[in-house]
């Protein structure tokens, strides 16, 4: 039996497109979303106005004729960011978003924050101009356990940052835990939280049992079952405050299998199908557009793009490719671990 869902365009508001022949080659993967939050954790990273706009380019220049994609910059906050500059760039149009990375954190965040006061007066600015501010929210504590860095980073950094900045507006990216859901429902307003494809669909165990696997390896790390399940209902839930950021994050196989692996999950070919899936099962079809197309808009004060796709949902499943060539390496792209019926017509 043949089924279809015809929902606005989607947004990815977490997206990590990298540069050169990465670029080129994930870049047309994404083309189905009508704009995203494009990640400036690039070596070097994207700190000013000036490399937004030509990182914008670009993007551009990567994307198939006639993609809907439109590409919503960022900046990589560091010690030394000008506030000025940041206002500008904002109110010029160039970038949507600030983003925060702990120094250590992540994949190239060598030049994150690593003196929170010092940032303070770039946050004041930005909370007056209204401009919103993405973080990767975990502590880089040694002494703090993996699992644990994204509770203990909501208690040591984001609840006081946030009240010492009243009225800046806040994305928790990526949340991975009961704590980050409860967290961003608790907020205002002004507090929001993305969740990726891929915390919807794996647990730890994925990553560990019966084998290390480096492919199902990002940061936040997957956590226990009990956090993705949390993260299901919030998705599924139609709360406004969560919305889908796919933190799509391509490395080459070549870095990822490795002694020391880089994290980052590929999520951008297959993650409407994923999804659909995944909504199907939560008996909550009907709220993937919210997810996908309405809450993230309302959250960025932009209007719902205004286009459709469908979604069939058919008897054979999707063929999606194991890996997708870039320049002279492969980059492996998600498994969910289970069939994928719906089928993404209208790219
Ligand atoms: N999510 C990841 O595991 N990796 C991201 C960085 C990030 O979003 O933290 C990357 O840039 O590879
Ligand atoms: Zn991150
Ligand atoms: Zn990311």
């Amino acid at each position: 039996m043949t089924q279809t869902l015809t929902l606005r365009r989607p947004d990815d508001w977490h997206l990590h497109l990298r540069d050169g022949a990465m670029l080129a080659a994930v870049a047309p993967h994404s083309a189905q979303f009508g704009r995203a939050i494009i990640m400036p954790n690039l070596v070097p990273p994207v700190t000013t106005g000036a490399q937004a706009a030509a990182y914008r380019d670009r993007i551009r220049a990567a994307l198939p004729a006639g993609a809907a994609l439109d590409p919503q910059m960022t900046l990589y906050l560091t010690d030394t960011t000008d506030a000025a500059d940041v206002v500008q760039a904002f109110r010029d149009g160039i970038i949507r978003a600030v983003k925060l990375y702990p120094a250590g954190a992540t994949t190239n965040s060598a030049s994150g924050v690593t003196d929170f006061p010092r940032v303070q007066p770039v946050l004041e600015a930005m909370a007056e101009a209204g401009v919103t501010l993405c973080v990767h929210g975990e502590v880089t504590d040694p002494t703090v356990d993996i699992f644990d860095r994204e509770a203990v980073f909501i208690d040591r950094v984001l609840d006081p940052l946030r009240r010492r900045t009243p009225g800046l507006r806040v994305v928790m990216e990526h949340i991975t835990t009961s704590d980050g859901v409860a967290y961003a429902r608790a907020g205002g307003d002004d507090l929001a939280a993305t969740i990726t494809t891929h915390h919807l669909v794996i647990n730890r165990n994925a990553i560990l049992a019966g084998g290390i696997r480096p492919h199902y390896y990002c940061l936040p790390v997957a956590k226990r079952e009990s956090h993705r399940l949390a993260l299901r209902e919030a998705a599924s839930s139609g709360d406004a405050r969560f919305f889908l950021g796919t933190d799509s994050a391509p490395h080459p196989d070549a870095a990822k299998l490795q002694p020391c692996g880089c994290a980052g999950c590929f999520t951008a070919p297959n993650t409407m199908s994923i999804l659909a899936q995944v909504f199907e099962d939560e008996g909550a079809l009907d709220r993937l557009e919210g997810f996908t197309a309405l809450h993230g808009a309302a959250f960025y004060r932009l209007p719902a793009n205004e286009d459709r796709i469908t979604l069939t949902r058919r008897d054979a499943p999707a063929a999606y490719p194991a890996q997708i060539a870039a320049g002279s390496e492969v980059v492996t792209v998600f498994d969910p671990g289970f069939p994928l019926y719906w089928h993404l017509e209208d790219k």
